[in-house]
């Protein structure tokens, strides 16, 4: 199955990440302050821009609700398919700390969690109890092609860390609705900060 060829072509038009500003939000856990926006990371690892994308889409709507966002891509150096994390070498390692809640996004990589995103989480400080979220693409169009297994391990690595994962997300990028699930999942992400 030639993932890489579907994805680039999927890809076209996603940009490097970028940082800016943005955040707000209202879990109970949160401490808003008042009038404020909230600092919020967005930490995506994504090696053909789906899940970037995805980060840019929900950054967009955070910022829309005032809150102070930066949004952060690392990828894997290597060219080919590394399957262990042991092997995986990043581009970057994205900081954790200074933030109000955070989102991670990471992909599907043969039925369970692409190892580039393990690595990245073995080597972060603790989170200690920090408010969490976290995404998945993949490109079947069933949670239960990998989405399901790589999500519930994405979750335990986070809480192992000490985060409060809150809400969990998976896009089907080969779904007919893949849009609309975008959009739920930035809606649905970015209403937890309402005040
Ligand atoms: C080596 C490799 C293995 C993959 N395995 C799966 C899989 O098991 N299930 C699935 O749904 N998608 C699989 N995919 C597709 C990716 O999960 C999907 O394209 C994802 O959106 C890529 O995210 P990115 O563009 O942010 O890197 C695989 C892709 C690659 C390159």
């Amino acid at each position: 199955m030639d993932f890489r060829r579907k994805e680039n072509l999927a890809a076209q038009g996603s940009s490097q990440a970028t940082i800016d500003e943005a955040p707000h939000m209202e879990l109970p856990a949160l401490h808003l302050k008042e009038g404020k926006g909230m600092k919020i990371g967005i930490i995506v690892h994504s090696q053909t821009g789906h899940t970037l994308l995805v980060g840019e889409r929900i950054r967009e709507k955070l910022q829309a609700d005032g809150h102070e966002v930066q949004l952060r891509r690392m990828q894997n150096l290597e060219e080919g398919e590394t399957k262990k994390p042991a092997a995986v070498q990043l581009d970057s390692l994205p900081e954790t700390a200074r933030f109000d809640a955070l989102i991670f996004g990471a992909w599907v990589q043969a039925f369970t969690l692409c190892p580039g995103f393990t690595k990245y989480v073995e080597q972060i400080p603790d989170l200690g109890s920090e408010n969490v979220s976290c995404f998945l693409t993949q490109q079947f169009r069933y949670k239960w092609m990998g989405g399901n297994r790589a999500m519930a391990k994405m979750k335990t690595l986070l809480e192992a860390k000490g985060a409060v994962v809150n809400s969990t997300a998976i896009i089907n990028w080969s779904h007919k609705k893949r849009e609309q699930q975008i959009e739920e999942l930035a809606e649905h992400f970015t209403s937890q900060y309402k005040a």
